[in-house]
C-alpha cells in the first residue's frame, strides 16, 4: 500500500508574496548558484536556478504527481504575485524531481525556492517568493545572492560496483532478450547504477558547471540532489503547445569525426535502432492523443549528435485541447508529464509488463533515476525532463554518489553492446566529477 504525503494543513505558509523583476543580464546563471542543493534548469545558458526554500513538499505512491499538483495549487491559492517579466518560468515557480516507479520509497519532492533567477532570449528576471504579507521593497540581484562560497571540486574519485556488476548486468540482458523473444514484451528498458566515492563532499555547481558546459545541448538539471544533464524532455507546455523530445536509438561516439558520421548513416538505417525508435515515438504520441486537438509526429527521426553518444530523435508536438473531462481549464506540464510516464524510452513496450520484467530482473532501485524532473509556473505551463545521463548524491555523506545508465533492450540486443552503451552513457556525470 503506498502512502501518499501531502503537506499537513497549516504547512503551507500563507500568504506566500511573489515578486517577479527585470533585471541586466546576470551572466551565468548556474554561478549564481549557493553550495549545498541548488535548483536549476538550464540550457544553452537559459532557464531557471533557484535556492532557497519557501516550502518543500515530499509525495510518494501511484498518486505522486496529483500530491504534488494539489500542494502546488493550494500554495497559489493563498499566493500574491506581483510579475513584471511575465514569461515562462516568472511569477512562482515550483522544481520537482520524481521516482521512476509508484513503489520506490524515492517519492518524489516538490521544492518552492526563496529566489530565482531566469533569462529567456535575451530577458532576464529576479523572482523573490516570501512569507510575508505585503509587497516590499524592489528585489536586486546583489541582494538576492549575497555571499558565495567558491566552487570546490570533488578531488580524486573511485568507483564501484552498483546493485549488479558487469557479468551480472549482461545476464540480465540476456535473459531480457529471452523474455522479448519469447513474447513477454516487445521492448524493456535495463539500467544499472555505479557508485562513486568522492575526496571530498560533492559541490552540485562543480558538477553542472561541467555538464552545462560539455553538454550545452541537454537541460542541465538539478533538484533536491539529483543532478544531470538529459537529453530527453519529457513535456514541454508552453500557452497550448507542447513538445516531446523522444530519443530511442543510441551508438557511442568514436572520437573520429568522420566515422561517426559514418555511424550517424548507420544510425539513421538501422533497423533494430529504428524499431526501438518507433515505440518510444508512439508511446509518447498515444499518451499526448487524448489531451491535444491535434498532434505532429514526425515520419523519420533527426539523429541528435552529443559528444559521447548519437542518438535517434524525434520532436512530437501538440495543441492542447482547452478543456479536457477531468482538468479544468487544460492540464498542466506537471500532469502532462504524468500521463506520459514512463514512456518505452526508460520502461519499455507493452508498458505494464515492461514495468513487471524490469521489476523482476534488473535488481535496481532506480529512486528518481528515469522519473520526471524539472518545473512548473502558476499557470501550469512547465518543462519537464526524463531524469537521465545523472546521479544522485547521498544527502547523509555527499562524497557518496549513485550514477545511473539504462539501454533499450529489443529482440536483436547484444549484452556486451549494451554494457558498453550504458558506459557511454556514464561518461557525461564521470566527466563532470573529474578534476583536470
Ligand atoms: C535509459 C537511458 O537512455 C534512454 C535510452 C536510449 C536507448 O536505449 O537508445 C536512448 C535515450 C534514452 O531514451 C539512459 O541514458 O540511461
Amino acid at each position: 500500500m503506498s502512502t501518499l504525503t501531502t503537506p499537513a494543513a497549516g504547512a503551507v505558509p500563507r500568504p506566500l508574496v511573489v515578486r517577479t523583476v527585470a533585471i541586466d543580464d546576470p551572466g551565468d546563471l548556474l554561478a549564481l548558484l549557493p553550495d549545498g542543493a541548488p535548483l536549476a534548469w538550464v540550457r544553452r545558458g537559459d532557464g531557471i536556478v533557484g535556492w532557497g526554500e519557501v516550502l518543500r513538499v515530499p509525495v510518494r505512491g501511484p498518486d505522486r504527481f496529483a500530491a504534488a499538483e494539489d500542494a502546488w495549487h493550494e500554495v497559489l491559492a493563498h499566493a500574491i504575485v506581483r510579475d513584471e517579466v511575465d514569461l515562462p518560468g516568472t511569477g512562482p515557480v515550483a522544481f520537482g524531481s520524481f521516482a521512476f516507479d509508484e513503489d520506490s520509497p524515492a517519492g518524489g519532492v516538490v521544492v518552492i525556492p526563496r529566489v530565482v533567477v531566469g533569462r529567456r532570449g535575451g530577458q532576464a528576471w529576479l523572482t523573490t517568493i516570501d512569507t510575508g504579507a505585503t509587497i516590499g521593497a524592489t528585489p536586486t540581484l546583489a541582494t538576492a545572492v549575497g555571499e558565495r562560497a567558491p566552487v570546490t571540486a570533488p578531488g580524486p574519485v573511485s568507483y564501484s560496483d552498483g546493485a549488479v556488476d558487469d557479468a551480472g548486468w549482461r545476464d540480465v540482458v540476456t535473459r531480457c532478450v529471452a523474455a522479448i523473444r519469447a513474447g513477454e514484451v516487445e521492448k524493456v528498458v535495463l539500467a544499472r547504477d555505479v557508485r562513486a566515492h568522492a575526496a571530498e563532499p560533492v559541490d552540485a555547481r562543480w558538477v553542472l558547471g561541467r555538464l552545462a558546459g560539455g553538454y550545452p545541448s541537454c537541460w542541465t538539471f538539478s533538484v533536491d540532489g539529483m543532478l544531470g544533464a538529459t537529453p530527453e524532455l519529457l513535456v514541454r507546455s508552453d500557452k497550448g503547445l507542447v513538445t516531446s523530445r523522444v530519443l530511442a536509438g543510441t551508438i557511442r561516439r568514436t572520437g573520429d569525426d568522420a566515422a561517426d558520421l559514418t555511424r550517424a548513416a548507420i544510425l539513421a538505417h538501422s533497423s533494430k535502432d529504428l524499431e526501438e525508435h518507433e515505440y518510444a515515438v508512439t508511446s509518447v504520441a498515444d499518451s499526448l492523443a487524448p489531451f491535444c486537438s491535434s498532434t505532429n509526429v514526425p515520419d523519420v527521426p533527426f539523429v541528435l549528435h552529443l559528444p559521447n553518444v548519437l542518438h535517434l530523435a524525434s520532436d512530437v508536438t501538440g495543441v492542447l485541447r482547452a478543456a479536457v473531462a477531468g482538468h479544468s481549464p487544460a492540464p498542466s506540464s506537471l500532469a502532462l508529464a504524468a500521463a506520459l510516464h514512463p514512456t518505452a524510452a526508460v520502461c519499455g513496450t507493452p508498458t505494464a509488463a515492461a514495468r513487471a520484467l524490469i521489476a523482476r530482473v534488473e535488481g535496481l532501485e532506480r529512486a528518481r533515476y528515469a522519473g520526471p524532473v524539472g518545473w512548473f509556473g502558476a499557470d501550469g505551463d512547465g518543462e519537464w525532463g526524463i531524469a537521465l545521463r545523472c546521479a544522485e548524491i547521498d544527502a547523509a555523506d555527499p562524497r557518496e554518489i549513485r550514477l545511473f545508465a539504462g539501454c533499450g533492450i529489443v529482440s536483436a540486443s547484444d549484452p556486451e553492446s549494451e554494457l558498453a552503451e550504458s558506459e557511454a552513457k556514464l561518461v557525461p556525470m564521470r566527466q563532470a566529477l573529474a578534476t583536470d
